[in-house]
């Protein structure tokens, strides 16, 4: 659906990005990922045709954005991060002007506006003046004008951006609705977004793609140990003392309350274990005074799979284990891991200024 090969922009102050290559089948939903300035939008907005590559090429569906701008673009939808929307227009008014701008045929307009209106839950306020409208219903109307021309690929800069937890919720549903009949490329900093919406998660910084793959597999290729929590019922000291004698295990860490807690908080969030691969622990244990159990995180520096050497060690000492769960790496770990070692260009551009910027997208 999408080809993005070897595409560089430099800016005139030698910012921008640098040999982006990837592609997206029909179906995906991809979450596009990055600090700030790190060059998304740069990037929305070159597979969308507004800005022209300084090198490389875009195709979508196999249509050359360069060669053919128009045609290409009748198969996006985008979003910009700001909806360029007409305040004073009601949402109908403004849809026909869409629709007119994107050479919807006159006599499917009505069809086409009605269509939206009812995806996207705008009915009863067609007749609406846009200014009036909360941030929530302006973020819908700014995803109507994306859909209006069926397009089969989707753009979407940071849709949830700016909106309070009940309009994200809404507008997440309405991306996971679209995304069942279209391919969609969405940005965010907003990290649970990606686990709930998407089913593969392009990270870039610093102008590079740095990664790439389904979020629930990126955990087990990045972890550098194997870690288990553990809820044991027995002695503290002998229960520690087993639990370090056991083969692969590298560290044995007591957890207090708090990160009894944190880890709650976690496992509700979103992740799937890590897959282990080698052996080596840490652990970690918490004292329980009131219920003679022990809150352990017990961990394998080779990232050894010890979830059974250590079921059997405690078993055969009489010590039952109440609670035991891989623990794996957050999408949190793993951006912070990604981004933070270097130095992050926080100073988007002011108004673009860009030569080659296109005038129009209508
Ligand atoms: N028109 C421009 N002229 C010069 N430099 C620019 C221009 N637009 C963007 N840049 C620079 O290119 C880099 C990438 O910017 P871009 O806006 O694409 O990042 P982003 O990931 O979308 O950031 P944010 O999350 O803050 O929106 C930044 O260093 C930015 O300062």
């Amino acid at each position: 659906m999408l080809e993005v090969k070897q595409v560089s922009k430099l800016y005139e102050n030698q910012r921008g990005v640098h040999g982006i290559d990837f592609s997206m089948s029909r179906g995906e939903i991809v979450g596009f990922l990055g600090p700030n300035g790190a060059g998304k939008t740069t990037t929305m907005r070159m597979i969308t045709g507004y800005l022209n590559p300084t090198h490389g090429s875009i195709l979508v569906d196999g249509l050359s954005m360069a060669d053919h701008p128009k045609k290409a673009r009748q198969k996006i939808g985008y979003l910009p991060e700001t909806p360029p929307l007409y305040p004073e227009m009601s949402i109908t008014a403004y849809l026909q002007f869409i629709a007119d701008l994107r050479g919807i045929p006159v006599k499917e307009q009505k069809r086409r506006i009605g269509e939206v209106i009812e995806r996207l839950g705008l009915q009863g306020r067609e007749r609406q003046i846009i200014r009036s409208l909360s941030k929530g219903y302006k973020q819908r109307v700014g995803l109507a004008q994306a859909i209006l021309h069926n397009p089969d690929l989707l753009i979407l800069d940071e849709p949830t951006s700016g909106l309070d937890p009940k309009q994200i919720i809404e507008i997440r549903q309405l991306i996971r609705e679209l995304g069942e009949n279209h391919t969609v490329l969405l940005s965010t900093h907003i990290l649970p977004e990606i686990n709930t919406l998407c089913n593969r998660v392009l990270i870039i910084n610093q102008g590079r793609i740095v990664l790439d793959g389904q979020p629930d597999q990126l955990a087990n290729s990045m972890g550098e140990t194997f870690e288990v929590s553990l809820e044991v019922k027995g002695p503290r000291e002998a229960v520690l003392s087993e639990l370090r004698s056991v083969p692969g295990v590298s560290g044995v860490k007591e957890l207090n309350p708090v990160e009894v807690a944190v880890q709650a908080a976690a496992a509700s969030t979103d992740n799937e274990a890590v897959e282990p691969e080698t052996a080596a622990i840490s652990a970690a244990v918490a004292p329980d005074d009131t219920d003679g159990t022990v809150k352990v995180l017990v961990s394998s520096a080779d990232r050894e799979d010890i979830r059974e050497a250590v079921f059997y060690r405690l078993a055969e000492r009489r010590y039952p284990i109440l609670a035991m769960k891989k623990e794996s790496l957050s999408l949190e770990d793993i951006f912070l891991k990604l981004t933070t070692n270097e130095s992050l260009d926080s100073s988007p551009a002011d108004a673009s200024d860009d030569p080659e910027e296109v005038a129009s997208n209508a």
